[in-house]
């Protein structure tokens, strides 16, 4: 018997660009990286703000690869800041357009992907998912405390992307995701390093939350005593601090850049203090895969880094001479989230017993 051809759009929005793919089944008809000005995403004030600019892109992208929006079976989208919750698919419903419309959602890109999946599949009249949103909820008890009653660690990660490839490490190993402790690397604008035990996300850093190794623009863990100093200062607005941990932070704060591609033109030029600096980026997630060794009682069977910083050879051989005692580490250089997306709302088509209801 032949499979029926499912056909799946995946759209996945990041703080600079929009990715989108076709998916015939497991198989990609096309994608397209949609890359964004700053220009551009200014011009449209805010996060929200940017959807119909975005979703202008699919449709152009669409018509420009033959694809009728009437052949389409499914819309996935990757999904920001909603309620913390499981792994897995999830029908994107009236209780999830609603947490997203939050202020705290509309900080990153992400939530763009839900609102224009949602558009999109009642336009259609085909269901819209999100998979793996970036609120997936593994976390053990003791991990959430974090050392003050009433501030509770939250996990905010890039779940997509590490969950689909620390599933392909541990297949490279002959072992199932289910069976393994992973520590994953997620090195892109934001940076995270979580501990998977079991197919769970144990412990990770906030992505978001002023949390980890700083990243190309975020602080990530500062010294409190001088940010409580900075903010009271009366020099920096509430926006400005926000900002030095969200988008002005990390390399960006130190060398007027977050691209870690003019980073490295800048140290093969002789700047020392680049160097300085993305040494200390890797010594800092250093410290966090050492953390999360300790999490996953000193056995690993990989470290896998991953994002778009893996690209860089010179930037994972920084990692390498400090961690490769502790596991095998495996690169998967960019991120595999447009197959996760697809994957996931396959999932869902086949087995609607496996969509979960977002509460
Ligand atoms: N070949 C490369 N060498 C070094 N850095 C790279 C390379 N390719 C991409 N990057 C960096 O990766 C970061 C973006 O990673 P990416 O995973 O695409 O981001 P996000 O997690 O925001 O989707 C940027 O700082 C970019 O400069
Ligand atoms: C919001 C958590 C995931 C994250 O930081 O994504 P980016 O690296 O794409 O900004």
């Amino acid at each position: 018997m032949i499979d029926r051809i499912l056909r799946i759009l995946a759209i996945n929005p990041g703080s600079t660009s929009t990715k989108i793919a076709v998916f015939d089944n497991e198989e990609c008809r096309f994608e397209e990286t949609i890359c964004h000005s700053s220009d551009e995403l200014h011009a449209c004030g805010s996060i929200i703000g940017q959807k119909d600019m975005r979703a202008g892109h699919i449709a152009r992208a669409l018509k420009e690869n033959g694809v009728e929006p009437g052949s389409i079976h499914a819309v996935v989208g990757r999904c920001g800041l909603v309620k913390p919750i499981e792994s897995g698919t999830y029908a994107i419903n009236s209780a999830m357009i609603a947490d997203l419309m939050r202020p705290h959602a509309k900080e990153h890109a992400a939530v763009l992907g839900a609102l224009i999946a949602d558009d999109l599949g009642h336009c259609w009249n085909v269901p819209a998912f999100v998979v793996d949103p970036v609120v997936v909820d593994e976390m053990e008890p003791c991990a959430k405390l974090s050392g003050l009653a009433g501030i509770e660690r939250r996990s905010v990660f890039h779940a997509l992307n590490t969950k689909s490839v620390v599933r392909k490490a541990a297949a490279s190993l002959g072992i199932a995701y289910e069976d393994g402790r992973f520590i994953a690397v997620h090195m892109g604008g934001g940076i995270t390093v979580s501990a998977h035990r079991y197919g769970r996300v144990i412990d990770v850093n906030d992505a978001m939350g002023g949390d980890g190794p700083f990243t190309p623009d975020r602080s990530g863990s500062l010294p409190v005593g001088p940010i409580i100093d900075m903010c009271f200062s009366g020099e920096y607005t509430y926006e400005q601090m926000r900002e030095f941990i969200s988008q002005k932070g990390g390399v960006q704060s130190y060398l007027g850049t977050n691209d870690m591609r003019e980073v490295e033109t800048m140290i093969k030029q002789g700047d020392e203090f680049a160097a300085l600096v993305t040494d200390a980026m890797a010594y800092q997630i250093c410290k966090d895969i050492g953390a999360m060794f300790v999490v996953l009682d000193g056995r690993a069977n990989a470290i896998v880094l991953t994002g778009g910083i893996a690209h860089s050879t010179r930037f994972t051989a920084l990692i390498k001479k400090r961690v490769d005692t502790l596991a095998p580490v495996l690169t998967y250089a960019g991120e595999n989230e447009m197959q996760a997306l697809a994957e996931g709302g396959l999932r869902a088509l086949r087995d609607p017993k496996q969509l979960l209801t977002y509460l």
